[in-house]
């Protein structure tokens, strides 16, 4: 068998003296796409937030490609994106604007590309308006063009569509299936049931909550 991109072992943390997780272990392959489950407050995000290198106030340990993430942190935080809470858009500023802004940071990428993400995602005609004076599910949505635009092996989304109505939702989907199709990986967190991802492995945190 391949060796798993991610491989988690033995993981405890705890907030407030509460334990939210512990023993927590799984491995995931490329081409697999793993839903984060749990009721509100049970550690999905502070999970996905231990996962993407963002909070190191765990117990355990994680490995990407068999080497300890901490020992190899460029090359992890190199082939993965991290996409939080907040949409991360800079109402001042248009959303070709933004996506210029973020291409800056990552591989240089054309206007062409910008205007094609844009456009995947729903928002051709609106790419020169501030986005402050856009919806909120506008402005998640010129967020999630970033996945349009973006190579990294493994996509960490926590709650990617909330605020997408139904369509966009659908059209999402499609494009993590995609991904996922290619070799990529994927793991989210969502209270929307997944219906057009291909087969989903789930974790259920709400099993794993201390007392
Ligand atoms: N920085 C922090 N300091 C202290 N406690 C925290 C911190 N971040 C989260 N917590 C606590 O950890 C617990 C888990 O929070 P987390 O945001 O991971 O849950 P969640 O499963 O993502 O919830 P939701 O479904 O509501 O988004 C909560 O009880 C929260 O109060």
């Amino acid at each position: 068998m391949s060796q798993p991109l991610l491989k988690v072992v033995d993981l405890f943390c705890e907030r407030d003296e509460r334990t939210l997780f512990d023993g927590l272990a799984f491995t995931l392959a490329a081409g697999e796409l793993m839903q984060i489950e749990g009721a509100n407050g049970s550690g999905k995000t502070t999970l996905l937030r231990i996962l993407s290198g963002l909070s190191n106030d765990f117990e355990g340990e994680i490995y990407w490609r068999g080497e300890l993430i901490a020992k190899m942190r460029d090359e992890f935080l190199s082939s993965m994106l991290y996409f939080g809470h907040q949409p991360g858009v800079k109402g001042m500023l248009t959303p070709v604007e933004n996506l210029q802004w973020y291409s800056a940071i990552h591989p240089a990428l054309s206007e062409e590309k910008i205007l094609a993400a844009l456009d995947a995602v729903g928002l051709k005609g609106y790419e020169d308006v501030p986005c402050h004076s856009l919806s909120a599910g506008q402005n998640r949505r010129v967020s999630l063009a970033r996945l349009y635009m973006n190579t990294a092996k493994l996509w960490i989304l926590d709650e990617p569509f909330t605020a997408i109505d139904k369509r966009g939702v659908a059209a999402k989907e499609k494009w993590l299936a995609g991904h996922v199709a290619a070799g990529g990986s994927v793991i989210l967190t969502t209270h929307h049931d997944l219906t057009s991802c291909g087969p989903v492995t789930k974790i259920n945190l709400d099993q794993l909550m201390g007392t």
